[in-house]
């Protein structure tokens, strides 16, 4: 497959700088201050309870919400101009009423018209070369998320958004997926997944964002946060003890 990124390239939107992000709902802040710079490349899992801000945080990162307050900036790039440089897979997979295949060459039209072969390379790495012909709705629901990432990870982008994206499926679905992230990253896509998945979040983080109330709680290199994590909030929540 052609790289158009590779790791020692900088990446563009490198640093990522969040601050005093707020965003309100139903009268209620439900991001209440995000404070976050994410300086380095590889993968940041952001963690938290239910009802954090984690997924509002992501999607406030990828352009799909406006906070009422705040400031987001990926490298020198306000949100609007790094779309073209960003995907994202949502935990809901949301694919057209159209094949496999020509669910891919939607999202990439200029690489189906030059290099058509780089579609079939991207099923082949998601194991879903013979279905490339079937409506993507019908597949199920593990096949319809390995659709959305080798869509998502077609154009190589330089930031690669992922929420819940393996919740609910099996367990070489789960490694595959992980697999090739963690492929992307190394080739310099910069990661960041939303996950509740503590085993996961062992197998792939290079640091931890923990979530609570709708803030950042804690930011730090993954092994420290397993083995001394640095507020109560968060050794609570790895010990399973539910958070409000
Ligand atoms: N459109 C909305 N209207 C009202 N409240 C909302 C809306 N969208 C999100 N919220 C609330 O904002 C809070 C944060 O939501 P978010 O989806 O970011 O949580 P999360 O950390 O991703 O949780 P989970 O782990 O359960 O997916 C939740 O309490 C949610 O109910």
């Amino acid at each position: 497959m052609n790289t158009l990124r590779n790791a020692n390239m900088p990446n563009p939107l490198l640093p990522i700088s969040i601050r005093d992000l707020r965003l309100t709902r139903s009268d209620r802040p439900v991001l209440g201050g995000v404070n976050l710079k994410i300086d380095d490349p590889g993968i940041t899992v952001i963690m938290g309870p239910n009802g954090a801000g984690k997924t509002l945080l992501l999607r406030c990162l990828h352009g799909l919400i406006t906070p009422d307050q705040g400031f987001i900036k990926l490298g020198s790039l306000a949100v609007a101009d790094s779309r073209d440089e960003q995907a994202m897979v949502f935990q809901h997979p949301v694919l057209l009423r159209r094949t496999v295949l020509q669910n891919l060459a939607f999202a990439a039209p200029e690489i189906a018209k030059t290099a058509p072969e780089r579609l079939i390379q991207a099923l082949e790495s998601v194991n879903l070369a013979n279905r490339a012909d079937q409506p993507a709705r019908m597949l199920s629901g593990g096949e319809q998320q390995r659709l959305s990432l080798a869509r998502a990870l077609l154009s190589e982008p330089a930031l690669l958004l992922l929420d819940e994206a393996t919740a609910n499926l099996d367990p070489a679905s789960v490694l595959l997926i992980e697999s090739l992230v963690k492929a992307q990253s190394l080739q310099g896509t910069k990661v960041i997944l939303v996950s509740h998945d503590q085993s996961q979040a062992r197998r792939l983080a290079d640091e931890i964002v923990f979530m609570s109330n709708g803030k950042v709680a804690e930011q730090s290199p993954a092994d420290q946060f397993f083995t001394t994590p640095q507020t109560p909030a968060a050794k609570a929540y790895l010990a399973g003890e539910i958070l409000f």
